[in-house]
C-alpha cells in the first residue's frame, strides 16, 4: 500500500540550513568569484568536502568524478561543478533507496524500533504513528522501553497525540509487551503495530541479546515479522552515527534507519556516510520535536532542499 507522503519542503529547507552552511556555502565561498575551476580550486574543494561530515571516501569520489569530466567536457564553470556534485551526491543517497510501500497482505506489519538512548526513539515512534494514521491505517504502539518510567508516561502522551491505542504493560519485560500488543492487533484488526524499545549501548551484552528476545517471541507469533528494524540515529552525533549502526549490526540486522534532529545541527552530511557505507536505506529524517516533524526520505527533496534551490 502506497502511503500518505510526508515532506514538508519549506520546513526541510529550514532544518538543514546548518548542514547547507557546513558543506553547501563552503563550497559556494570557495568557487565564488571564480570563473573557472582549475585544479587548485579542485584540491581546496576536495579539502572541504573531507571537513564536512560526508566523509572521504565520498568527497575523494566526487572530485575524482568532476576531474574526469572535466577532462572530457572542458566546461569547468561554477555552475557546472555545482550541477556535478549535486547529481553525485543525490545518487549516493539513492544507493538505498526504498518505494515507500508497505505490505499489507498479512497484517499486522510489526515495525520495532531501536537505538542508543536518547536518540529520539519515543519522539519517533509517536511521529510515525501519526504520519500512519493520517495515511488511514489502524495503528498500535507497544511500549516495551519498561526500563525508565517516565519513558512509558512519554509514549502515552504521544499515542494521544497521534490518536492510537498503546499497550504499556510497564511491570512486565520488553518481550511480553511486544506479545501482547501482537495479539491485541490480531484481535482488533490493527494494520501496524510499532513496537517502541528502551536506549541501549552495544556494550550492555544483556540488552542487545533481550532486542534478539523481542524479536523472536514477534516471529513466533508472526512468521514473516517483525517487517522492520528500524535504527534510530542521533543526527548530532556525525561520524559516530555510522559506528552505532556498525555495533547494532553485530547483534541485530537493522532494516531502516531513521535521522532525527537534523534540525539544528551542522553534521547531517553523516547522511552520505551511512548510506554509502552502510546500505540501509533512510526511511524518515527528524527535523523538529513537533509531531509532523518526520518527514518521508526523499534523496531528490533532500538535495534540493540542501542546496537551497
Ligand atoms: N530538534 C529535534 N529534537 C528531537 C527530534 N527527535 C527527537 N528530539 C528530541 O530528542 C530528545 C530525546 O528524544 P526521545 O524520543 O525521548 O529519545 P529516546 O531515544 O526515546 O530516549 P530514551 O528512551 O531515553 O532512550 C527529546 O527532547 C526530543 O524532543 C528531532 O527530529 N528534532
Amino acid at each position: 500500500m502506497k502511503l500518505f507522503k510526508n515532506i514538508n519542503f519549506g520546513k526541510l529547507k529550514e532544518g538543514l540550513s546548518k548542514t547547507r552552511d557546513n558543506l553547501v556555502n563552503k563550497i559556494s565561498e570557495t568557487i565564488s568569484g571564480k570563473a573557472k575551476v582549475d585544479e587548485e580550486t579542485l584540491e581546496e574543494l576536495e579539502e572541504v568536502l573531507i571537513t564536512s561530515d560526508i566523509g572521504s571516501q565520498i568527497a575523494e569520489e566526487i572530485i575524482e568524478k568532476a576531474r574526469a569530466l572535466f577532462k572530457k567536457e572542458s566546461d569547468r564553470s561554477v555552475d557546472n561543478f555545482k550541477k556535478i556534485i549535486k547529481e553525485e551526491l543525490e545518487a549516493v543517497l539513492s544507493q538505498a533507496k526504498t518505494n515507500g510501500e508497505i505490505d499489507l497482505s498479512q497484517k499486522p506489519y510489526v515495525i520495532v524500533i531501536i537505538g542508543v538512548n536518547g536518540s529520539g526513539k519515543t519522539t519517533s515512534v509517536g511521529k510515525l504513528a501519526y504520519n500512519f494514521k493520517r495515511s488511514g491505517l489502524k495503528v498500535k504502539i507497544g511500549s516495551a522501553d519498561t526500563f525508565r518510567a517516565a519513558a512509558n508516561d512519554q509514549l502515552e502522551i504521544w499515542a494521544n497525540k497521534a490518536g492510537v491505542d498503546i499497550i504499556s504493560t510497564n511491570t512486565k519485560e520488553p518481550s511480553a509487551v511486544a506479545f501482547d500488543t501482537i495479539k491485541a492487533a490480531q484481535k482488533d484488526g490493527t494494520d501496524i503495530v510499532i513496537i517502541d524499545t528502551a536506549g541501549r549501548l552495544h556494550t550492555q551484552k544483556n540488552l542487545m541479546d533481550e532486542l534478539n528476545k523481542i524479536h523472536r517471541v514477534i516471529n513466533n507469533l508472526l512468521p514473516y515479522a517483525p517487517n522492520e528494524i528500524l535504527m534510530v540515529l542521533d543526527g548530532t552525533a556525525g561520524q559516530n552515527a555510522v559506528r552505532q549502526v556498525e555495533e547494532f549490526e553485530k547483534y541485530t540486522k537493522p532494516t531502516g534507519i531513521i535521522i532525527t534532529k537534523l534540525d539544528g545541527t551542522a553534521k547531517g552530511g553523516v547522511i552520505f556516510r551511512i548510506i554509502s557505507e552502510k546500505k540501509i536505506p533512510v526511511k524518515y529524517i527528524g527535523v523538529g520535536e513537533g509531531i509532523e516533524d518526520l518527514q518521508d526520505f526523499s534523496p531528490k527533496e533532500f538535495i534540493e532542499a540542501m542546496f537551497g534551490n
